[in-house]
């Protein structure tokens, strides 16, 4: 029965969407279109051959197939995103690179989201969804709540990241930064995360642990904020329903807050509230001790959440927005640095009695090196919000280097420490398969993000300091070209962080891989046991 009724809706799915792209208004609404068409239509074949087959008896112990699947898309979109980040990168030191035949589809205009969209959503987004399938059920000591329901979000989750994807290179955008898919790939990422969410609530409500461990108390905190965020950013009318332009509600300096309340946000439960709870579980377990204050974690997760949601205006600074807003945002960012630090405080002191491990463990290194640059990303961060420090700051690639110290170092640190983690026991191995990799990723990515983060403050200030110097007669000194040409030295440097990066990433991935396929095997245990 319930076979059949699949089968009604994706037939009637194929053909709607069959009816848009012969009516669509613009190219990239009708790629889309077709998109969706041949997902439904494949889904349609995929389950009308499968229908009446004998079901398999419903499997109890933890659903770990999905977090694989998770893990694996992980580590590609993650390649696939930091190459986009080199690329443009690139573009920016060599502008030839925009090639002539590529304009309007792969120029850096276009390329830009695409980078930020693949290393925050696809990349930092799969790792989110996978880690806090694994941790919930774990630490629950129950299975995901809902069946397949964890595998619509899976693959639904894949579709939004084609989606948003080709829509930016065949322009389809709203212009929101991070917020760039245009209204009806909102509507689906909707659909998905309410899904998301209830399974992870189901999950908690069906807990044979009776306490609920703080690392899903971020997770949980993560997927409602971005809910809320995603749904208010993106109201938005479409102009046909038959094309990808929409036309947002809110205007002018309105708009302006919405977005940087959105944005603002985004890295607040996106970047860091998601992965610190990535940090409350992985860490102990890695360190094989608990966390080192129980306290002080309860304390920084309200702190934290409470101080965030103010602080978007220090965005603004100096914009139309109302001078009172952009001090509050600001003494907003200040507070945050204490519970920021209460974080990383919690993380680093869970090593206590065990910091002999950082000359044993490359993963364990790997997770420390995250929590020092979640550290140093936070400091800075506060720092940038004060209105005398952001007028010199805002514009230049001060900006850039302290949203990669925070992205490279902290997001994507913890989740090369996650994925070594989860890899041997995922897939039922004794241990990794190379430890020595370990390391050699570890020095690559930390190499490459010094070389990110020390060029983009050089040339940062510079730039800062060279808009802003005046003659005795109170004239510019410099032309904007000049900035741009004297970047140029620290552009290349980045650029070569990048390709250490992306090295070392590709070196992951041949290491999980290796784990999967020919590491010692170690006897599955695949039954719900007792909250670990
Ligand atoms: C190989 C690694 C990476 C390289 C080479 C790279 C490079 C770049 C470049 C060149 C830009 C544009 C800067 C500009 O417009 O001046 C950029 C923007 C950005 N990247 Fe990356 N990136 C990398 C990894 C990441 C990761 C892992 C994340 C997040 C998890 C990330 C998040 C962002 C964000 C949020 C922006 C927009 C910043 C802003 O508008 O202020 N990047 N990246
Ligand atoms: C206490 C914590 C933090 C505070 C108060 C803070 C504050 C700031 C400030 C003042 C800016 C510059 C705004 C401008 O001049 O345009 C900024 C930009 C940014 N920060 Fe942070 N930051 C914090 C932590 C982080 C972390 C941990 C990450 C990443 C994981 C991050 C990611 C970003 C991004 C992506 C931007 C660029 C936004 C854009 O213009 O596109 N921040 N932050
Ligand atoms: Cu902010």
């Amino acid at each position: 029965m319930w076979d059949y009724v699949k089968i009604a809706v994706y037939g009637v799915i194929a053909v709607c969407a069959a009816i848009a792209a012969s009516y669509a208004r613009d190219f990239a609404y009708q790629v889309h279109a077709l998109i969706v068409m041949l997902v439904a239509a494949g889904l349609f074949l995929w389950t009308v051959r499968r229908t009446g087959d004998p079901k398999p008896a419903p499997e109890t112990g933890y659903m770990d197939d999905v977090v694989r699947a998770g893990v694996i898309a992980t580590a590609f979109w993650g390649v696939i995103g930091f190459a986009a980040g080199t690329f443009v990168a690139s573009q920016l030191a060599f502008p030839w690179l925009n090639f002539e035949w590529a304009q309007g589809h792969l120029n850096f205009g276009r390329l830009r989201p695409l980078h930020t969209s693949a290393v925050i959503f696809a990349f930092g987004g799969n790792a989110l969804i996978a880690t806090s399938f694994y941790v919930v059920q774990r630490t629950s000591a129950a299975r995901l709540w809902g069946g397949n329901a964890a595998w619509f979000v899976f693959w639904g989750y894949q579709l939004f990241i084609v989606l948003a994807a080709t829509g930016y290179v065949l322009g389809a955008t709203q212009s929101k930064e991070y917020a760039e898919p245009e209204w009806y790939v909102d509507i689906w990422l909707t659909i998905i995360w309410v899904v998301y969410l209830a399974i992870f609530l189901g999950t908690i409500f069906k807990r044979k642990e009776p306490h609920i461990y703080v690392a899903n108390w971020f997770y949980l905190s993560f997927i409602v904020t971005v809910a809320m965020l995603h749904i208010v950013n993106n109201l938005s009318i479409p102009v046909s329903i038959f094309g990808s332009k929409s036309v947002q509600v809110f205007a002018g300096v309105q708009d302006a807050m919405i977005q940087w309340w959105y944005g603002h946000n985004a890295v607040g439960f996106f970047l860091t509230a998601g992965f610190l709870g990535m940090m409350y579980y992985f860490v102990p377990k890695q360190a094989e001790r608990p966390v080192y204050s129980y306290k002080l974690s309860i304390i920084h997760f309200w702190a934290l959440i409470f101080l965030y949601i103010w602080a978007g205006p220090h965005h603004l600074h100096y914009t139309a927005l109302p001078d009172w807003a952009s001090t509050l945002g600001m003494v907003f960012s200040i507070m945050l640095w204490m519970p920021s630090w209460g974080g990383m405080i919690n993380g680093l002191m869970t090593l206590s009695g065990a910091w002999d491990k950082l000359r044993t463990d490359p993963v364990i290194r790997m997770m420390v090196v995250a929590v020092g640059f979640y550290g140093m990303s936070t400091f800075e961060g506060p720092m940038m919000s004060i209105k005398a420090v952001n007028s010199l700051s805002h514009y230049t690639d001060w900006t850039i280097g302290h949203v990669h110290s925070g992205a490279l170092g902290w997001n994507g640190m913890i989740t090369f420490g996650a994925l070594y983690f989860l890899a041997p026991r995922l897939w039922g191995k004794e241990r990794l398969y190379s430890n020595a990799l370990v390391s050699w990723h570890f020095w690559l990515a930390t190499i490459g993000i010094v070389l990110y983060a020390a060029s983009m403050w050089v040339s940062g200030i510079m730039e800062g300091l060279m808009w802003r110097e005046v003659d005795a007669q109170g004239f510019l000194v410099n032309s904007f070209a000049d900035t741009v040409s004297a970047k140029f030295p620290m552009y290349v440097v980045r650029a070569i962080g990048g390709g250490l990066f992306v090295l070392g990433a590709l070196i992951m991935c041949f290491n999980i891989w290796k784990t999967a396929t020919s590491a010692p095997a170690r006897q599955p245990a695949r039954v719900a046991a007792p909250a670990e």
